[in-house]
Formats: structure tokens, sequence, C-alpha cells
């Protein structure tokens, strides 16, 4: 089984295209190869965030679908970090650079985006749809929507609002001693266990503001837990940012958005109807391209998988030194 070991921002998955195997996975194997494959410490080459399933995609103008499996093997709706990887992987299948991707509740433009120096390859990618509306997380709460508000029950001193990206997202905006402290991962081991609140879990960002239009974005992940960047809280942080600016941070701006595998830079879109999209524009890594028996790696046995590096992190890591 060939595999390509992919980040975006340091959010770093196993890209796995289902066409190239004689019988695709089903949803079963690909949840145990998931929590297998992934894990930190016993998995493949050191784990990952988690897996992106490529295969056919039936709807038209569309160059495939890409499915997302966290590394504890539970499915997502998007991933924004692996959807530019995924489109660096499908413009090399097919020669486009701009096109579609089959996701689970859209399908969504991606585009080749100017290397973000040479040999840092990079896309800017749509995330979308995008919803308050408590349902479409699901979030149960006293109220439909949540926006920059209290909620006693998460914190005594934090406000927060409630997205779908069109994943799950919570987010708050802290000063830097909070971002970094331990209320970030309280909330989120809470949110992500047993709770009455989000019953599928959610994925919890804490925002520092920086200068004009950047900000810092810390994230732990439903189904992961801390990663160095989740495009799509990265995008729904971004949004609130827009929204809670009082004017001062426009749509169709760029932002800058850093987290602490890099940075993308995010814009935040209202189209006629009122719906808000977001354009996620950051690195698609090729870290190495791996060979696996599907036996071994299904029994979590990487003894013998063929591990061939790019010269691509070596690029990447110098990009994000130049930059901090
Ligand atoms: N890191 C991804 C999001 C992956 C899915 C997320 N953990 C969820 O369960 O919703 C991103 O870059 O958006």
């Amino acid at each position: 089984m060939q595999l390509i070991k992919v980040h975006g921002s340091e959010n770093d998955f196993f890209l796995l295209d289902q066409t190239k195997l004689e019988v695709a996975l089903s949803d079963e194997q690909l949840k145990e190869l998931a929590i297998k494959m992934c894990n930190r410490i016993t998995g493949l080459h050191g784990g990952s965030d988690g897996i992106l399933v490529v295969d056919h995609s039936e709807h038209s103008g569309v160059l495939g679908q890409m499915r997302v499996i966290n590394a504890d093997g539970t499915e997502a709706s998007m991933c924004g970090n692996g959807l530019r990887t995924v489109g660096r992987y499908l413009e090399k299948e097919y020669g486009q650079t701009t096109f579609k991707v089959e996701t689970m509740h859209a399908d969504l433009k991606v585009e080749k985006a100017p290397d973000l120096k040479s040999n840092v390859a990079a896309y800017n990618v749509e995330i979308s749809p995008v919803s308050f509306m408590s349902e479409t997380l699901p979030m149960f709460l006293d109220r439909e929507t949540l926006v920059d508000d209290y909620v006693p029950e998460f914190s005594k001193t934090l406000k927060f609002s409630a997205v779908s990206v069109p994943n799950p997202h919570l987010i708050a905006f802290v000063d830097h001693e909070t971002l970094e402290g331990p209320e970030l991962e309280k909330i989120a081991t809470y949110l992500n266990g047993e709770n009455p609140y989000f019953p599928d879990g959610v994925n919890v960002s804490f925002v520092e503001k920086l200068d004009g239009h950047s900000i810092f974005v810390r994230t732990y992940e439903r189904g992961v837990g801390f990663t160095n960047a989740c495009g799509t809280a990265m995008s729904a942080s971004s949004l609130m940012f827009v929204m809670l600016s009082n004017k001062q941070v426009p749509f169709e701006t760029e932002i800058n958005v850093r987290n602490p595998g890099g940075m993308v830079k995010t814009i935040v879109h209202q189209n006629d109807n009122g719906e808000y999209w977001m354009s996620l524009i950051g690195n698609a890594t090729n870290v190495a391209n791996v060979t696996v028996d599907l036996a071994d790696a299904m029994n979590g046995d990487y003894s013998h998988a063929k591990w061939v590096p790019t010269n691509e992190q070596e690029n990447y890591l110098e990009f994000i030194s130049s930059i901090r």
C-alpha cells in the first residue's frame, strides 16, 4: 500500500488514495488503520493527526473526494490543512491547478497558490458551509446560537462563539497568558468526553489578537488533542476576528494566522445572500513517500515499512524560521 506523509502547517496526515488499492478499505478498516497507524508512539514513523482518504467522486466538475479520519478513528466532515495537501495530490494526478474536491457536506474549490518559498508549495482552499445554528455542530445549550457570550458551565471568565465550518468549533479570544495556560485543555477534554453540550465533541481554540490583521490560534482538536495547527479552526477564528472587530478588520482582507506549526493566511467572505465562507491559504508539504504492506499496517506492524523522504521538509523549516 502506497501512502504519502503530508502536512499543512505541521498538521500532519497519511494520505491514502483508495483508487490505487485492489479493494477499497471499508469504513471499519479505515477506523482501525487510523487508530494504529496514527499512534504517536506505536504508529508508522511517529504517527500523525489522522488519515486523508482520497477516492473517486461521482459529482460533476469534481476531481476527487476527500474523507478525514482522526487519529482516534472518528470521521470528520472537513479538514482545511488536509484539503490543501489533497489538492496538491489531485493536481499532480490530473494536471489541473483549479478544481473542486468533494467533501462530506460540500464540493469545495481548490486552487494552486504561489509557492511560499522555493520547494514550499501552497494552495488556496474554500472553507464552507458555515453556520452558527446549534444543530449544525451539534451543540445543546439554552440558546440557538452562541456568539461572543459567556457560558458559565464552560468558564466563569471567558466568552465563546460556536460555529460549524462545517465541522464544529468553539472559539474564545484570550490574552497571551490564557492562550498558553491550562484552561484550553481543561475545557476541551471535558467537551470531548461525556458531556451534555457537544455529544459529538468539538474542536476548541483559544485565539490571541496580535497586531493589526494578525492572530495566533491554538487548538485542541476533537479526535486528536493538541495539534500544531487546525485549518478549519484558523478559518473559523478568522471569521470571528472579523465579525467581532467592529469593522476594524474588514471582509475580503488577508489575515495572518500564526499557529504552533507555522502560519497561514485567511480571507473572510460574505456572499450576496449573507452566507460566510473563508479562503485558507498555506503550505501543502509532502514529507515522505511510504510503502507498507496492508496486512502489516492493519496489524500495527511497521517494521518493514519503506520510508523515502522528499527534500521538502527542510525547505519548509527554513521558511518557518525565516518568518519567526
Ligand atoms: N485539523 C483539521 C481538522 C480535522 C478534523 C477535526 N479534528 C474534527 O474532528 O472536526 C483541519 O485542518 O481543519
